[in-house]
């Protein structure tokens, strides 16, 4: 598809001009007001199946270009939707060096350091991704905030390869870990609504599950994620910095956000 960025002349407000969708409806992310939340007493704690992979396991860690993105073995899934949505991937949203704000979802407007994204499909329906990227019922995103506070051990599993691949279409192998551990505590507290990819072609095909409490990792870690990518190939002149890779929020006008709690 055709070049886009986060910035200048290929940034959000031209992605409709190649990307039809991306003008539409259903777009995400949103800014999640809790004043006009609706609690849904049918929204279940999200159970996750086969996360616990084994050091044995090879994940593929990999810079597209947009994000670092790590590949997922098609025995992760989601068993508490109305189909068994298989995960595909997991990557990141964040901010900059100077500015740790750079997650998609705000909440109340406000912008969380960074956004870990748990990409799944529908495999009850489709063959893989990309036949269900652009239905309906297609893709179920979990989605975790991240605030700079505490180290954590799960997300350096990864970190610690990023200069591996600091330009992009590098890939790195890394030993399987517990992908339950990016996740917060609390799987039953989460806010739910229909949205869209957040990058282009920004298809309305995705489940959103944005958890309601947020993880930590610490400044360091934080710092690591956001100095340490480049957007551009490694042979490219002139490098560019791979930050501050979040779509803002989109008009959410009549769009209901359910939650799974009360109070
Ligand atoms: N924020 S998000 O969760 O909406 C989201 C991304 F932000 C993002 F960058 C990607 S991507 O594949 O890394 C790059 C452009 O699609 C995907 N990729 C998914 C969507 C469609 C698709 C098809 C095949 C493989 C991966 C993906 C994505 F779902
Ligand atoms: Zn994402």
């Amino acid at each position: 598809g055709a070049k886009w960025s986060y910035n200048g002349p290929q940034g959000e407000h031209h992605w409709s001009k190649n990307y039809p969708y991306c003008g539409g409806a259903f777009q995400s992310p949103i800014d999640i007001k809790t004043e006009l939340l609706r609690f849904d007493p049918t929204l279940h704690p999200i159970e996750v199946q086969n996360y616990n992979l084994s050091p044995n396991e090879q994940l593929t860690l990999g810079n597209n270009g947009h994000s670092v993105q790590l590949s997922l073995p098609s025995k992760m899934h989601i068993s508490s939707l109305p189909h068994r949505y298989t995960a595909a991937q997991l990557h990141f949203h964040w901010g900059s060096s100077s500015r740790a704000a750079g997650s998609e979802h705000t909440v109340n407007n406000k912008q969380y350091a960074a956004e870990l994204h748990v990409v799944h499909f529908n495999s009850d329906k489709y063959r893989n991704i990309s036949m269900a990227a652009d239905k309906s019922d297609g893709l179920a995103v979990l989605g975790v905030l991240i605030e700079v506070g505490e180290f954590n051990p799960a997300f350096e599993q990864f970190l610690k390869f990023i200069n591996g691949i600091k330009y992009r279409d590098q890939k790195v192998q890394v030993p399987g870990f517990n992908i339950r551990a990016l996740l917060p505590a609390r799987l039953d507290e989460y806010y739910r609504y229909d949205g869209s990819l957040t990058t282009p072609p920004c298809y309305p095909s995705v489940l959103w599950t944005i958890f309601k409490n947020h993880v930590t990792i610490s400044r360091k870690q934080f710092l690591a994620l956001a100095t340490a990518l480049y957007s551009s190939h490694v042979q490219d002149s002139a490098p560019v910095p791979l930050n501050g890779n979040y779509r803002k929020p989109q008009v959410s006008d009549s769009r209901v956000v359910l939650v799974s709690f009360k109070g």
